[in-house]
């Protein structure tokens, strides 16, 4: 989390320090759930692109200690948390609650803690970046887009996979939903970023078609931009249901958004494959080509059993509007929560609280390191007269 002073007044950025979050991003992951029940019945987890883990925070406190984080619970802390804005320090209680629970998931050994492990659950995080260890998630440091990751997952999933004798690349004990925050460093070049972005997405999504069960479940962070239709349609041709979902927790003003993707279903003889992933070559098209036009398949403004109206636009312009569908659009997280754009007043006497979970091997870090080597050569402020 960083420091800006946009963030100190970013209600998000308060309340996750509040309530113990190691970053914002666990409420994105709750006000998502909150709209599509993601948890439910869910036992075995994939988290990508893990760290420094505010979601696999979240998997670990709902699937292991079995905490609730409904509509109710998540109202009752915001009203605390507002009533403290109202005061504008925070409660010493509240303080010494969530540097405990820190305490708790800092100290915790990287495997199923013992006195609190559901042994029917398993999550397993990955990430470039190591993650502090929580109880009850596997946490593995590795590249989403190397294919040598595949086997780790599927052996951290399954301790008897063995990749030299196994044939198939499938896990023995499918996952039931796979969840990717997974987003490059931007490098505020629009498209070169939506371009890194959706190679992440596609690594996730190549790695949830080994691992995903039938009817299983695949949410990732999107940019939207130029072309996202056709992103849309390509999910379409693995999932009943695509949404794309904006959580109230996310800037309006960013394009960030998430593919909810629903009731996996892969095409008949359809196999993942290390050596032709997805994104490269003809692949995909094929698949898409094979299945019938997703847009002709949906009936316009029709309101599905979810109660969410689908909307199709019919003007797509281009010659290959059968590889374009828009995902019906769902903001989500109660209307009454917080607003990620807003800024909150903080008083004079504000108690600001230190981070949660302070980066492990922040990037930054060489950075200062050759700065001070180079006695401060290069990268010094340059200070306004
Ligand atoms: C927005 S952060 C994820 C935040 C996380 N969901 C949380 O709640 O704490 C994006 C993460 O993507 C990771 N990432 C980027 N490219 C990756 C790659 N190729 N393989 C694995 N992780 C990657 C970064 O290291 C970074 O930790």
């Amino acid at each position: 989390m960083g420091k800006s002073s946009k963030d100190k007044r970013d209600a998000y950025y308060r309340l996750a320090k509040e309530q113990g979050w190691r970053a914002r991003s666990a409420f994105k992951l709750l006000q998502l759930d909150e709209e599509f029940n993601l948890f439910e019945n869910v036992t075995r987890v994939v988290d990508l692109c893990a760290a420094p883990g505010s979601w696999s925070q979240v998997l670990s406190r709902v699937l292991i200690k079995n905490e609730k984080f409904g509509r109710c619970a998540w109202e009752d802390r915001e009203a605390q948390f507002r009533q403290r804005m109202l005061n504008l320090i925070p409660s010493a209680s509240s303080q010494e609650d969530s540097q405990q629970e820190t305490k708790q998931d800092v100290g915790m050994a990287n495997t199923q803690d013992e006195t609190t492990a559901r042994p029917d659950v398993k999550i397993v995080s990955i990430d470039l970046q190591p993650i502090s260890p929580l109880p009850g998630v596997i946490t593995l440091r590795a590249d989403i887009t190397h294919p040598a990751t595949v086997p780790l997952l599927l052996k951290a999933l399954d301790p008897s996979y063995d990749p030299e004798t196994s044939t198939n690349q499938q896990a023995q004990h499918p996952v039931d939903l796979v969840i990717s925050d997974g987003a490059p460093d931007v490098t505020g070049l629009h498209d070169l970023d939506i371009y890194v972005q959706s190679q992440l997405l596609f690594a996730a999504l190549n790695l949830a078609l080994c691992v995903l069960k039938p009817g299983g479940k695949f949410v990732a962070k999107i940019f939207r931009g130029r072309n996202v239709d056709l992103l849309y349609a390509q999910l379409k041709v693995f999932f009943e249901k695509v949404h794309v979902a904006k959580p109230r927790s996310s800037r309006a003003s960013s394009v960030e958004a998430f593919i909810v993707c629903i009731n996996f279903q892969p095409p008949e003889g359809f196999k993942a494959s290390l050596e032709e992933p997805l994104g490269v070559g003809s692949r995909l098209a094929e698949l898409q080509e094979q299945q019938q036009d997703p847009i002709s398949q949906a009936e316009p403004s029709k309101a599905d059993d979810d109660g969410i109206t689908e909307v199709i636009l019919e003007d797509l312009s281009g010659s290959d509007n059968k590889n374009r569908w828009i995902a019906p659009f769902i903001a989500c997280g109660d209307l009454s929560a917080f607003d990620s754009d807003a800024s909150y007043k903080l008083a004079a006497g504000h108690v600001s609280l230190p981070p949660v979970q302070p980066p492990t091997a922040p990037p930054y870090k060489r950075a200062i390191e050759l700065r001070r080597q180079n006695g401060g050569a290069y990268g010094k402020p340059v200070v306004a007269k």
